[in-house]
């Protein structure tokens, strides 16, 4: 039988023991108490284990409290010093999904010539909570539909793409929903745009557009006209899928992480035509004025950048000169130039421009521009959208506001050649690819309201800060009626404007949602009307604008050029002080204010060209006088007397003088 393992361990202690060269007495000790020393050596073990255990569990109640403790502490900062809106961009941004997008692109009918694209995009999106997801599917607007050899490419653009609607349909779950723009629902309910209760630009629409699809196929390597190489389309096309949702994010990221934010003073506004940029200039203007910043403005008292020229730094007073430290705001007119631009500005600017839908804007365009030479023998603008754009030069100046202005201010080409749908599919996505890398904010006029609370948002400005009132609008009497199909012309005679309207319409509202959501939004833009009522209640005598001849204040008077009938303001009597200063600065038209920001930042300078401008004019006036009499003189002799004092006329209306504005052939003289 086996040793039981108590008495084999006493036997090999009593061994150890006996080896060592030690005292007998130790032998005795071990050998006596073995039993005793076991039990003991047993106790002090569970005894250690026991401590292990409770060790560990004290240690992770510790650290759980010291969890919980820095999660309430972090909440309750969040909580309390965070001002409302913050908070709710805060919890709008700690809720939002990762976008899963999935992008499809099928072509149907390959190797025919009626080629047709089907764009479709699916994004899971969170709605309340729940994943639906959102196919949108677009008929793309550039679709090649031209039968083979019949229609001549450049006639064929206006007849395929009047026939089709550019606007993308959304499906939600069953929902069916037509996008676009709000003139869209406009046309189709009242088949007109002339009418003002078709000119609604709602307060906010029911759903907004979803994301445009401006997609590539294939990769090439190119070069845009900024400069930025894209390696393939897909870049372009990823750079501003990516830019729809990471980009505002990372705008508002420094408001929600301090939140309180530090209102922004580097500006760079590329005004664009038609667009409303005047009230929003007027918006700049008086924030900078009432805070002594620093205009960029332009050279030689000049009310224009030297548009429709690419903006060169030295196009800006004062740069060569080194006048200033640094200029605050760069706002005027100019054909946009990255560059050029960013030698003038500070690193930190903040970019944004406005668009307009391209249908609204060539009305008023056609009306304001009637004497270029593309407009200025057609009867009307179906005239020039049915027969006269088969002459369209793009050669000559001032024609390119006839087409694709938007294209053209932002510094891209806007001429559209011989090139296949596919060429200008990859145009127009380097174009809105290059757009967003170099602006943080691109807002739309139709929804200029909303556009100043993003504007708000963006620049961490105060409401009072972008209350304005609509300047350089025109007076009823020269806007017109377009039907259903001259809306439908435009859109595709502008069409490289008419895909980057889509895209950032689309954009917009997706901004709207990821900064403020659409409940705030409706609440700030109701605060920012209020305010532009009470406004207009102290300020303005007639309660809103009149046409030029009832302007009183001559130097309030706006500029008035080409067909349109350009409206102005007149001022409340009796008006104390600061109220009336105010009032004055609210309704001071572009050329006007820019004269008076010009004079500030340049007293010598504007005594000058003031001293300069007056000689011209008495030298003009006698030089007419002369030229009158002279006239006259030949009369007596000469039947052609009669186009004398007309031509003269003429003449002093294309005279250049720090008024002028919008026309190049002025410019050019005085190109610096
Ligand atoms: N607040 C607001 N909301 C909506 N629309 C507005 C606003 N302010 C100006 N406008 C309209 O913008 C048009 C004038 O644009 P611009 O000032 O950019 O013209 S310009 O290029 O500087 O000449 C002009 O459009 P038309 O009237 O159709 O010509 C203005 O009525």
């Amino acid at each position: 039988m086996p040793a039981s393992p108590r008495k084999s361990t006493k036997r090999a202690l009593c061994l150890i023991t006996s080896c060592l060269p030690c005292t007998s007495w130790l032998r005795g000790v071990l050998c006596s108490h073995i039993q005793s020393l076991w039990i003991g050596l047993m106790a002090i073990t569970v005894l250690c284990v026991a401590i292990q255990i409770l060790g560990v569990s004290w240690q992770s109640r510790n650290e759980k409290n010291l969890s919980d403790k820095l999660l309430n502490v972090r909440f309750t900062i969040d909580f309390q010093n965070m001002p409302t809106m913050e908070y709710q961009i805060w919890e709008r941004l700690r809720s939002l999904p990762a976008p899963v997008i999935e992008e499809e692109v099928t072509s149907l009918e390959e190797g025919d010539s009626r080629q047709q694209f089907e764009w479709s995009k699916t994004i899971a999106e969170r709605r309340d909570g729940r994943e639906v997801p959102v196919k949108i599917v677009t008929e793309h607007p550039l679709t090649n539909n031209f039968s083979k050899g019949k229609v001549p490419r450049k006639e064929a653009w206006v007849k395929l793409l009047a026939s089709k609607e550019s606007r993308s349909k959304v499906t939600m779950g069953n929902d069916q929903q037509l996008l676009g723009v709000p003139w869209s629902v406009a046309l189709r309910s009242e088949g007109t745009l002339g009418h003002p209760a078709n000119r609604v630009y709602p307060t906010l629409p029911q759903k907004p557009p979803s994301t445009p699809i401006t997609y590539q196929r294939e990769s090439t390597k190119s070069h845009t006209p900024h400069g930025t190489t894209s390696s393939s389309i897909h870049s372009v096309h990823s750079n501003s899928i990516d830019s729809l949702a990471a980009r505002p994010i990372s705008a508002v990221k420094p408001e929600v992480a301090t939140s309180t934010c530090r209102p922004k003073n580097h500006i760079v506004f590329l005004k664009t035509h038609k667009t409303a940029s005047s009230t929003i200039l007027n918006i700049l203007y008086r924030y900078g004025d009432s805070r002594n910043l620093t205009f960029a403005l332009p050279l030689n008292q000049h009310s224009q950048l030297f548009y429709p020229y690419f903006f060169a730094s030295h196009f800006v007073e004062g740069i060569r000169s080194h006048s200033f430290k640094e200029f605050h705001i760069m706002c005027n007119h100019m054909r946009f130039r990255k560059t050029e631009v960013r030698a003038v500005m500070p690193q930190d600017t903040f970019y944004f421009s406005i668009l307009r839908n391209p249908v609204a804007m060539m009305e008023s365009i056609f009306i304001y521009y009637k004497s270029i030479p593309a407009f200025h023998k057609a009867k009307s603008l179906d005239d020039f959208l049915n027969n006269s754009w088969h002459s369209y030069n793009t050669s000559l100046s001032n024609n390119h506001y006839a087409r694709n202005i938007l294209t053209f201010d932002f510094g891209f080409d806007n001429i559209v050649g011989a090139e296949t749908p596919e060429e200008l599919e990859i145009r127009v996505a380097r174009t809105i690819g290059a757009i967003e890398q170099d602006f943080h904010l691109i807002l739309i006029s139709e929804y200029f309201d909303e556009s100043m609370i993003l504007l708000k948002h963006a620049l961490c400005w105060s409401l009072d800060d972008l209350v304005s009132f609509r300047l350089n609008s025109r007076s009823e009497r020269t806007r017109h009626t377009l039907s259903l199909s001259t809306a439908d012309k435009i859109r595709a005679w502008n069409n490289l404007d008419w895909q980057l309207y889509l895209h950032f319409n689309a954009t917009f509202w997706r901004r709207v949602d990821i900064t403020i959501g659409r409940e705030e939004m409706r609440q700030q833009v109701f605060l920012l009307q209020e305010r532009r009522a009470q406004l207009a209640k102290t300020c303005l005598r007639d309660g809103g604008a009149v046409d030029p001849s009832q302007v009183k204040d001559a130097g309030l008077q706006p500029f008035q050029y080409g067909a349109a009938i350009i409206q102005g303001y007149n001022l409340n009597p009796g008006l104390d002080g600061p109220t009336k200063t105010l009032c004055q600065k609210l309704i001071t038209p572009e050329l006007q204010y820019t004269d008076i920001l010009y004079t500030k930042q340049f007293p010598e300078l504007a005594a000058k060209h003031k001293l300069a401008a007056k000689l011209a004019n008495s030298q003009r006036q006698n030089g007419s006088a002369k030229f009158s009499q002279n006239r006259l003189r030949e009369a007596r002799h000469s039947r052609t007397a009669r186009n004398g004092p007309r031509h003269v006329q003429n003449q002093n209306i294309l005279l250049p003088t720090a008024q002028t504005k919008h026309i190049a052939p002025r410019i050019d003289r005085n190109l610096p």
